[in-house]
Order: structure tokens, then C-alpha cells, then sequence
């Protein structure tokens, strides 16, 4: 059987590094109502206001990580859908991105046009957000009845604690573990509070005590950003034999003054470096490509600012990419998800 697809999806990129290719992709992500969840005039009246100087701001870390072939995100994600096409034998393994190129609309189209009837829609992020999964997944179905396409979608759940993910993750970090370290920080992308608290479904759980994330369980567990977030870090900690004070978790790219989740890794940078910490390993595990948030933010300024504050050296250690342990996890994972036959 050859017409059962993987779409894989991540979040994508400008089309280059010009302001108005900037500007134009961060509107189209931030006025998508899953980031920025306000009324629509609140919400175009806050991104026109971020747009005033964002996009030149932007503009300028994008080049500082741009490679010769393009966006690293992309590059990387396409590596990966390369890697996976030997691996997948039910159908076509084609990559889409929420925002800018390659669109949801043009990789589904194209996947029904070829013939396709199934497809398992596998979003690249291991930590389920309605601002990363949800937002991908309703544009996907959209489309699918916007252009009243053929195409049954069964999609791969978040994989934030499942072992293969969790042992791609150490296998694909063993080299950086096998040089001393003093601490390793996990920094996952942030989100505001107030989407933690909109996703609980219990309403009273999330945010609630200081170790709420901890102790979550069920549905709460399935829709808290944060609680599994702390699974991975806790899953990868365990998996890779550290102790408990030769690892923490942190929450980066923090936009806008509303309140986000913490601790925030600007912060922890600075603890860890006032408590004597001189060589420092951090991961980004909510990230499977590498991209701004991880080269730059914490390979440039993350790096500059702990080592500012004493720190000896900030070695940032690379996502899964297409890493061979995790093109396996991965194509285990899709395997695992339910197909028609
Ligand atoms: C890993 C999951 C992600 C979550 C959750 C997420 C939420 C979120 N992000 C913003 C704002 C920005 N994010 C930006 C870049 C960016 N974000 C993710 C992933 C998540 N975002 C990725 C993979 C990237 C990198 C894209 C790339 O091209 O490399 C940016 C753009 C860069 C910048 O200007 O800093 C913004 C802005 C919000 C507001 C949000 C939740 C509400
Ligand atoms: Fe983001
Ligand atoms: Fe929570």
C-alpha cells in the first residue's frame, strides 16, 4: 500500500532575511489567534504595535543564523524528510509549515493530487501547545474541506515522554556528555500563563501551587505545555543518568509584558552562574531543528550573557535535527499511529 502519507509540520520561517520578508512572516504568525489569543482588534492593534520594530530586530539575529541554503528550520526539517522517505513505505513523506513556504495548503494538495486517500499528520513538536499543534492541525483540516480533499488524517500525539523520543534524545547528546559539564539547563520555548490556563481543562489545576506540573495526571497532563515539558526534562535526566543537581529546566523566548511560564532561562542563566557554575551544557528539547530560538538566543546571546556573568563557557548542544536514533524514534512513533487498511 502506497497511498498512506506522513506530513510532517513544523513552524517555519521568513523567506529570507530582508525586514519585509521578516515583517510579513512574524504577522502571519502572530495574528494567528492560537499565539496571539486576543479579540481580533486587540490583537492587530498589539502586532502592529510589535511590528513598529520587531521585524528590523529580527531581521538582524535571522542573519546572524542564516545558512547559504536558507532558514536552519528548514534546511533541517527537509534533512529530516529526506532521511524518513526510506523509512516510510506506506506513501509519501512530504514537510509542511504553518507559516510562510512550504504551505499546509500546497503539501496536502499535492499529496491528494498524487493519489493519496490517508494521511498521518505528525506535527514536530514533542510538548503538545494549542499555539503549535492545534493551530497546525485545524489549518490542516481547513483545508481538507475547503478543497474538499480525499484525505482520511490520523495525527501522531505529542511524544514528549515516550522512550524512543527520550532515547534519541540521549543518544543524540552522548558525545556532549562524554566532556565535563557542571550542570546541563533544559530550556524549552515559553508561553504565556494565560494559555496554560485556557488549555486546562479541569480550570483549576494549571499554575495552581509549585508543583502542580509535577502532579499532573490525565487530562490535564494531555493539554499542560508545562507539566510535560518537565516530563521530558525529567525523562531525558533519568534516561541519561544525572542526578538531580547536575540538571534543571527553564522557559525562553519570552514577547511582550504579559506574564509568562517560568523560571525564565534569562534568569536561571544568571543563578547558575552566581552559584559557581563554570561549564554549561543546555538542550532545547521542545525544539526538534535547530532554529533562531535555539542558535541564536541561546548559542549567541544565552552564551554571551552566562559568560558575562562568570560563567566559563555555554556550550549549546544541537537538537535531534536529522540525527540517525531519532529518524528511527520517529518513524517508530508514526508506525504506532493507527492506519487504515
Ligand atoms: C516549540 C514550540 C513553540 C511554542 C510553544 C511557541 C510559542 C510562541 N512563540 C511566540 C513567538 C515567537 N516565536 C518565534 C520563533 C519560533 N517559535 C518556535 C516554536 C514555538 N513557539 C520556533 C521553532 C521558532 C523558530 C522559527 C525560526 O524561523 O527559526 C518568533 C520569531 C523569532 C523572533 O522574532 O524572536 C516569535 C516572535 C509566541 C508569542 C508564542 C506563544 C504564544
Ligand atoms: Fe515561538
Ligand atoms: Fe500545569
Amino acid at each position: 500500500m502506497t497511498d498512506h502519507a506522513l506530513l510532517l509540520v513544523n513552524l517555519g520561517s521568513p523567506a529570507s532575511t530582508s525586514v519585509p520578508d521578516v515583517r510579513r512572516y512574524l504577522n502571519q504568525f502572530l495574528m494567528d489567534p492560537y499565539v496571539i489569543d486576543l479579540p481580533w482588534p486587540m490583537r492587530r492593534l498589539l502586532v502592529s504595535l510589535i511590528l513598529a520594530k520587531r521585524p528590523a530586530a529580527s531581521a538582524h539575529a535571522y542573519s546572524s543564523i542564516w545558512w547559504e541554503e536558507g532558514s536552519p528550520l528548514v534546511v533541517l526539517s527537509r534533512r529530516l524528510q529526506e532521511a524518513m522517505r526510506p523509512k516510510w513505505d506506506h506513501g509519501p513523506v512530504e514537510l509542511a509549515m504553518r507559516y510562510g513556504e512550504p504551505s499546509i495548503e500546497s503539501a496536502l494538495v499535492k499529496l491528494a493530487k498524487q493519489g493519496v486517500t490517508q494521511v498521518t499528520f505528525v506535527p514536530l513538536y514533542p510538548q503538545f501547545a494549542d499555539s503549535t499543534v492545534t493551530t497546525a492541525l485545524e489549518m490542516a483540516r481547513k483545508v481538507i474541506l475547503e478543497q474538499q480533499l480525499k484525505l482520511k488524517m490520523h495525527v501522531l500525539p505529542p511524544f514528549y515522554d515516550q522512550p524512543e523520543y527520550l532515547e534519541a534524545l540521549v543518544e543524540s547528546t552522548k558525545s556532549y556528555f562524554q566532556q565535563p559539564f557542571d550542570h546541563v539547563l533544559m530550556s524549552f520555548h515559553g508561553l504565556p500563563e494565560r494559555h496554560l490556563h485556557k488549555s486546562d481543562p479541569s480550570g483549576t489545576h494549571c499554575l495552581k501551587g509549585a508543583d502542580c506540573c509535577q502532579n499532573a495526571k490525565g487530562a490535564v497532563l494531555e493539554s499542560c505545555y508545562r507539566a510535560q515539558c518537565i516530563r521530558t526534562a525529567e525523562g531525558f535526566a533519568r534516561e541519561a543518568g544525572l542526578k538531580p543537581d547536575q540538571w534543571s529546566f527553564s522557559f525562553q523566548s519570552r514577547l511582550g509584558r504579559a506574564k509568562w511560564i517560568e523560571p525564565y532561562t534569562e534568569v536561571r542563566l544568571d543563578e547558575l552562574a552566581a552559584k559557581g557554575v563554570k561549564r554549561l551544557l543546555v538542550m532545547c528539547p521542545a525544539f526538534v531543528a535547530d532554529c533562531i530560538e535555539t542558535l541564536e538566543e541561546i548559542g549567541m546571546r544565552g552564551k554571551e550573557q552566562f559568560e558575562e556573568a562568570g560563567g566559563q563557557e555555554l556550550v549549546l548542544v544541537p537538537c535531534l535535527n536529522d540525527h540517525p536514533a531519532w529518524v528511527d524514534a520517529l518513524t517508530t512513533l508514526c508506525e504506532r499511529v493507527p492506519r487504515a487498511v
